[in-house]
């Protein structure tokens, strides 16, 4: 009798750079119900990652692999996360999963992650690459191709590229980031997210993907720095917080996100959503999604000190709902740094 070889599961690279809006189309991506039975990996640059946490609907199918960077220091982590993954499945652990997700950090070269799944002997077999999605923002894609080379492999790489943010983009921002995409991924399927088709989002690659030796390690001065603290903010302190973040710092802060502890809603957390200048509207999560009731904040930037992150919030949450002398006070105070300060 000859046992018969399982088989593989479809795999989806879902990659794109900080805040592009890789989390936004996931969340989208599991209402849809050919993505109902998936298991889903999320990467995050942070000590404590906090995405797992805002991908919602799936709870107990995410599996967040946080502490690094997965096409640096976890690319280990990742082979035996996908082991346990299988190991819980072929035991009845986890339910028959019938693909796989997953989410890189925003600063991942996706080249060594997808050497890493493709020479392993085992993974290899049980797993089977179907596509590269490439979230590419529309206003700033161009802007940050040119910055940063772990953008520009992301979308050279890509088999689907989806365009975020053409709700935001101008006509010429978009003709921009269009042709720039034509000349760095020409095979690529591009759609725009307002018009996306799941079902060939989904469909396996039937382009030869050209083969990428990975960057050199480590992503130069771009720093990830994680703020977790037990005293919450009221919420007039967390709306200046942020003006002075924005204000003083957004030029280099290029991701700011996480869950705020809140004084009067301790039963809900704040979601922090910033993308460079851009912060989106605040909501509170129904509940807090794990038993951690602190403040997580993942700051990404150029350099960043973390004692003056963490000072700027002890100094919001230290004082009561800051009044309009107070507020100028502390627009004056030399924790508000300016000229290459926080970032700098
Ligand atoms: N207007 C608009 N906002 C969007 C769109 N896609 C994402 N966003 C917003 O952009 C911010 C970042 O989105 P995320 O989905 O968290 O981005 P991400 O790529 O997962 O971010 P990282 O995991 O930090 O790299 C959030 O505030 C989203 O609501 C879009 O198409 N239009």
């Amino acid at each position: 009798m000859t046992l018969r070889q399982p088989e593989p599961i479809p795999f989806t690279l879902l990659t794109g750079f900080l805040g592009a809006g890789k989390t936004t189309l996931l969340n989208r991506l599991l209402r849809d119900p050919a993505l109902a039975e998936a298991a889903v990996v999320v990467n995050e640059a942070g000590e404590i990652g906090v995405d797992h946490l805002l991908v919602e609907h799936v709870a107990e199918g995410v599996v967040a692999l946080a502490g690094g960077c997965l096409c640096c220091s976890l690319r280990g982590d990742l082979i035996t996360t996908l082991e346990d993954l299988l190991r819980a499945r072929d035991n009845g652990r986890v339910p028959p999963f019938q693909r796989l997700v997953l989410e890189t950090s925003g600063l991942a070269d996706p080249a060594p992650i997808l050497q890493t799944l493709t020479l392993h002997r085992y993974l290899a077999m049980r797993y089977r690459l179907e596509s590269v999605v490439t979230v590419i923002d529309a206003v700033t894609g161009p802007e940050t191709i040119a910055a940063h080379p772990e953008a520009a492999r992301q979308a050279a790489m890509a088999d689907h590229i989806v365009l975020s943010k053409t709700d935001l983009a101008t006509p010429e921002q978009r003709l921009l980031t269009e042709t720039l995409l034509r000349r760095l991924a020409p095979a690529a399927i591009v759609q725009d997210v307002r018009t996306l088709d799941i079902a060939a989002l989904l469909a396996p690659s039937v382009v030869a993907r050209a083969e990428f030796e990975p960057l050199v390690e480590g992503h130069g001065a771009i720093r990830t720095v994680m703020l977790t603290s037990e005293a919450p903010l009221t919420r007039a302190s967390y709306d200046l917080f942020v003006e002075l973040l924005r204000s003083a710092h957004a030029p280099k802060l290029l991701r700011l996100k996480g869950l705020v502890k809140i004084v009067e809603e301790p039963d809900r957390p704040l979601v922090v959503q910033g993308v460079r200048h851009v912060f989106a509207e605040p909501r509170f999560l129904d509940r807090w999604p794990d038993d951690d009731r602190r403040t997580r904040l993942i700051a990404i930037g150029e350099g960043l000190p973390t004692e003056l992150l963490a000072g700027l919030y002890a100094a919001f949450a230290g004082r009561v709902a800051p009044d309009q002398p107070d507020r100028a006070a502390l627009l004056e105070s030399p924790l508000t740094p300016r000229g290459g300060g926080l970032m700098g």
